[in-house]
């Protein structure tokens, strides 16, 4: 156990846990070394240049990886070892499209509520309110062939959410959509997580939104954390560092001063750019 908190006498674990994670694809070292704590209710951001290990990461976290070096453990649960467990308390919305769109959306969140063992009982009452939480109970009979990349990606959080996770893991989840799109889908997270006090842990490229939506963010660069706080904290401290007056530091700025010049060069390899770009287009 990892207790941080307590309510009254009970400790309190962290949503995750990671402790000197490490996981390699030959020799390149993914993630190496990596210290995460992502506290109960918070919206964790996970920032990083791509290639940086987020990936790999959240795949360790959500046991589609195995752990090989380290310690990685949600809501107490051991990854490595409780792998059910963990399944359970997840729900995740990867890079790549988890929607079919031969089915319509309603049956897509059906197919989720099955997978995910949604009791007989309760799963039409689940997979309405799924839908209805991410504004789609309209549209629900079409074919997800026909919904725009927006709604593509609300109908995904939807089959994440059908299982009432407490821990809720999206991997970039507005990554090529258009800003009202993005605004939308973070809309509907939040009103989730402010609903349910589920935890939300996400990766992004957009420092915008990380500003804006979450309440702690870890910059993540060559498979370790090389800053973390909240992006006031964060800001402030880089303009202290540098002694200046003037405007607050943007996270971009803080993002550049931790990656140095290597983050242009760490613009990723041809794996990295080909499977953002096919991210982007199936959405867009
Ligand atoms: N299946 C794989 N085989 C070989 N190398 C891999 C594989 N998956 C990831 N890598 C490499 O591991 C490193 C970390 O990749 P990862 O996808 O975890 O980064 P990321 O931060 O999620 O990047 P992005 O923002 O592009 O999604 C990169 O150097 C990448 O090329």
């Amino acid at each position: 156990m990892t207790p941080h908190a307590t309510h009254g006498e009970t400790p309190v674990d962290d949503a995750v846990t990671c402790a000197g994670l490490r996981y390699s694809f030959g020799e390149t070292h993914a993630v190496d070394g990596l210290d995460l704590s992502v506290l109960d209710g918070e919206v964790f951001g996970l920032l990083g240049p791509n290639g940086a290990g987020k990936t790999t990461a959240i795949r360790c976290i959500t046991t589609l990886l195995p752990v090989p070096a380290g310690m990685v453990r949600i809501f107490g649960h051991d990854a490595a070892r409780e792998r059910m467990s963990v399944r359970r308390l997840l729900g995740y919305v990867p890079q790549q499209l988890s929607a079919d769109a031969g089915l319509s959306g309603r049956e897509n969140v059906a197919l989720f509520a099955r997978v995910f063992d949604v009791s007989r009982r309760e799963r039409a009452r689940r997979v309405e309110q799924a839908l209805a939480a991410v504004d789609l109970t309209s549209s629900a009979d079409r074919l997800a062939r026909t919904y725009s990349g927006g709604m593509v990606r609300r109908l995904e959080l939807a089959q994440a959410l059908v299982s009432a996770p407490r821990l809720l893991i999206l991997d970039e989840p507005t990554i090529g959509l258009d800003p009202i799109a993005r605004t939308n889908v973070w809309e509907h997270i939040n009103a989730v997580r402010a609903a349910t006090g589920m935890t939300v842990l996400v990766t992004t490229h957009y420092m915008d939104e990380a500003d804006q939506y979450c309440d702690r963010v870890a910059l993540m660069h060559h498979g370790r954390i090389r800053a973390l706080g909240t992006p006031e904290e964060l800001r402030h401290g880089l303009r202290e560092r540098l002694g200046t007056e003037g405007p607050l530091p943007t996270l971009e700025d803080v993002f550049r001063d931790v990656a140095g010049s290597g983050l242009d060069d760490q613009a990723g390899d041809f794996r990295d750019v080909r499977s953002t770009r096919r991210t982007a287009s199936r959405v867009g």
